[in-house]
């Protein structure tokens, strides 16, 4: 791309309505962020209103949790189960270690239990005169000793349970890498790189949270919630009644809570996902933003984000505040009811003040580990709501069929090629192209004449929305990539350089079986042995951020040589020397020529010359092979070659 075309494309992403539109969140999806609590109405006319705004806001939070499940639109979101199968299977196999956090949970809930019950009994011994000093004095050690094992099988639960939290912590992310890494390069570019980073940031750490926090706490409180009930039983069935009163609220407002929560927790991720995708283009396009002056429709971009973020978040927050409200109701409601019941118990001669003293300890203590119980689910809503969207990026549809067949012969041939960034806009418009082997084919065109887009069909980046592009016959979509990348390579403008050695840098083209004179011979046939051999650790010098920093050239032959070292019989070169200087270029050109004389080589050319050089020269324009020929052939046709060389020349 040139520096024109670089703003202009730039600001395409940047700009409302543009291509980079399509990337993020189903537009539709999106609900105004108008809503603002309005001070000025009568309390009833505002109450209308908030549920009014909560209703929207539910309907928005479906809309968005059905969108998600539309693999075509963005990143999709697993199902519940998968991603409850997920953690699952986590836990599955780390079977000692959940034994232990369940087992110390488990004793240290009884050890909380036994304490109330002792209390309960000498308020009995006492207010029946049974107690001497001595047994009081027995019975209050015996308390300090339980409270003492509390604390202990506590530290050693909580202990278990951090353990097995940071493991399914680090499986979980070697999980995500490993997905990422296998997504088709395509949707990935086609994803919003926004809501990747959100769901490898943000939604990890939510899972993580869940795990470490929820699932300890969910097994203590589960565990203490069971064993206090069993225990309220124990003590006094009657007194155990108002407990049923408690569930059935619970069961209901929990219920619904629950229906309502995973779509609500999954939207208010896809608004950060919309805030992180802003932010990064804005930060990307830095220049762009400042060149055209758009900061202000960015600034609004990223303010109608936060608005929509917090209508997302208010909804959650709107469902919280509900839930407490009736757990509030659940748990202060039996506790009436048992002195209530207490009293017309002891009156006749039902139960002891002691029992209904215990009864009401252990409903005390019920509430602590119920609050947690709920804020478990809460949290494991949110959990669950992020495992699934980081299980969606493995459930993208993979592009390609790899099938066992390998090519026979390396002619590259492309037919009827179409294809289209955006539904209805074919960019390439039934583009054929027959590669003879060791030919060289330069394509030239005007700017988004659609030339690297044909370089990527024909390397086996993307599919063709029709056609195909075969190799020996064979479709490059049914080949398995590393079948793939010792066939046809693309050699585009970007060229990374991992953060690692030098030589890292290059095998990981043919990892295993590359040795460091195939390196060395890699580096030389692209003229990079002087500046890699006065390296002060040679192959070993360690490159890429905060390390030994490399020249955009130097990028560039480090990525050459990864080629060479893949050794494909055909090359597409994408402006694959555009960003170094021209007599650099030229003389990498020349000592690439031994190279590259005996394999296919597609050039998508800006520079000229690299034209003149080549077999044979397509002309792209608007998506469609104009001319096609020799530099001579072209030239003597007059056609748009023979102009472009002209203003090329002068
Ligand atoms: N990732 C993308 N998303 C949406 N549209 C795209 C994308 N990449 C390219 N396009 C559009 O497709 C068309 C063809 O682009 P392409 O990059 O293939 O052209 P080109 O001839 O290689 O341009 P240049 O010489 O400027 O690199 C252009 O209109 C461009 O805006």
């Amino acid at each position: 791309m040139t520096d024109r075309t670089a703003v202009v494309g730039a600001a395409d992403e940047l700009l409302p309505g543009s291509a980079a539109t399509w990337r993020q969140e189903p537009e539709a999806a999106r609900i105004p962020a108008s809503l603002h609590v309005d001070r000025t109405l009568p309390p009833r006319h505002r109450l209308d209103r908030w549920v009014a705004r909560h209703r929207e806001r539910q309907d928005h939070a479906r809309a968005v949790f059905a969108a998600s499940r539309n693999p075509e639109r963005g990143l999709p979101v697993a199902r519940m189960r998968s991603a409850l199968g997920f953690i699952g299977s986590l836990l599955g196999t780390r079977r000692l270690g959940v034994t232990a956090m369940i087992v110390f949970n488990a004793l240290a809930a009884v050890a909380a239990l036994v304490i109330p019950r002792l209390l309960g009994d000498l308020v009995d011994d006492a207010t029946g005169g049974g107690a001497t000093l001595r047994e009081t004095d027995t019975v209050l050690l015996f308390v300090l000793g339980v409270v003492l094992a509390h604390g202990v099988l506590t530290f050693a639960a909580r202990r278990a349970s951090a353990v097995v939290g940071y493991d399914l912590l680090a499986a979980a992310r070697e999980h995500v890498v490993e997905t990422v890494l296998r997504l088709p390069l395509g949707k990935v570019e086609a994803a919003s790189s926004g809501d990747l980073i959100t769901r490898i940031t943000s939604d990890v750490n939510k899972m993580s949270n869940a795990v470490r926090w929820s699932l300890p706490n969910l097994m203590t409180s589960a565990t203490m919630v069971a064993l206090t009930v069993v225990a309220l039983l124990l003590n006094s069935p009657l007194l155990t009644l108002p407990l049923v009163l408690s569930a059935v609220m619970l069961f209901f407002s929990v219920r619904s809570y629950l229906k309502r929560a995973i779509a609500g927790y999954i939207t208010e991720s896809a608004t950060y996902s919309r805030i992180n995708a802003t932010v990064t283009e804005t930060v990307e396009g830095a220049r762009t933003v400042e060149a055209l002056r758009l900061a202000a429709h960015r600034q609004q971009r990223l303010d109608d984000d936060i608005a929509e973020s917090s209508q997302a978040e208010r909804y959650t927050m709107s469902l919280r505040n509900l839930l407490f409200i009736w757990l509030d109701f659940a748990f202060q409601v039996p506790l009436v009811f048992v002195v209530l019941l207490g009293t017309w118990g002891y009156s006749e001669g039902l139960v002891t003040v002691g029992q209904i003293t215990t009864a009401a300890i252990y409903l005390q203590q019920l509430v602590s580990p119920m609050d947690r119980l709920i804020q478990v689910l809460d949290h494991l809503q949110v959990g669950i709501a992020a495992t699934s969207r980081l299980l969606g990026v493995a459930e993208v549809p993979d592009d390609r069929t790899p099938g066992e067949v390998t090519p026979a012969a390396s002619d590259l041939v492309g037919r009827d090629l179409r294809f289209a960034y955006r539904e209805g806009h074919d960019v390439l418009h039934g583009v054929d192209v027959a590669l003879r082997p060791g030919e060289r084919l330069a394509i030239v065109g005007p700017s988004g004449s659609g030339k690297s887009t044909l370089g990527r069909l024909l390397a086996g980046i993307n599919r063709p929305r029709t056609g195909a592009v075969t190799v020996g016959g064979v479709d490059v979509m049914d080949l398995p990539l590393p079948v793939l990348r010792g066939e046809v390579c693309l050699v585009s403008q970007e060229h990374h350089v991992f953060v690692g050695t030098l030589r890292d840098n290059i095998v990981l083209a043919r990892e295993g079986a590359a040795t460091d004179a195939d390196v060395r011979a890699a580096l030389a046939a692209v003229d990079a042995q002087g500046w890699t051999d006065r390296l002060p650790d040679g192959l070993d010098t360690r490159l890429g951020q905060g390390r030994t920093g490399l020249t955009p050239a130097q990028a560039q032959q480090v990525a050459l040589a990864r080629l060479v070292l893949a050794d494909p019989h055909t090359l597409v070169l994408d402006e694959a020397t555009s960003l170094i200087d021209p007599r650099t270029a030229r003389h990498l050109e020349g000592s690439m020529a031994a190279l590259l004389s005996d394999r296919t080589v597609v050039a998508i050319a800006h520079r000229l010359h690299t034209a003149h050089d080549a077999d044979r020269i397509a002309v792209v324009i608007d998506g469609r092979i104009a001319e096609l020929g020799s530099h001579d052939d072209l030239l003597a046709a007059d056609g748009e070659y023979a102009h472009l060389w002209r203003t090329w020349r002068s």
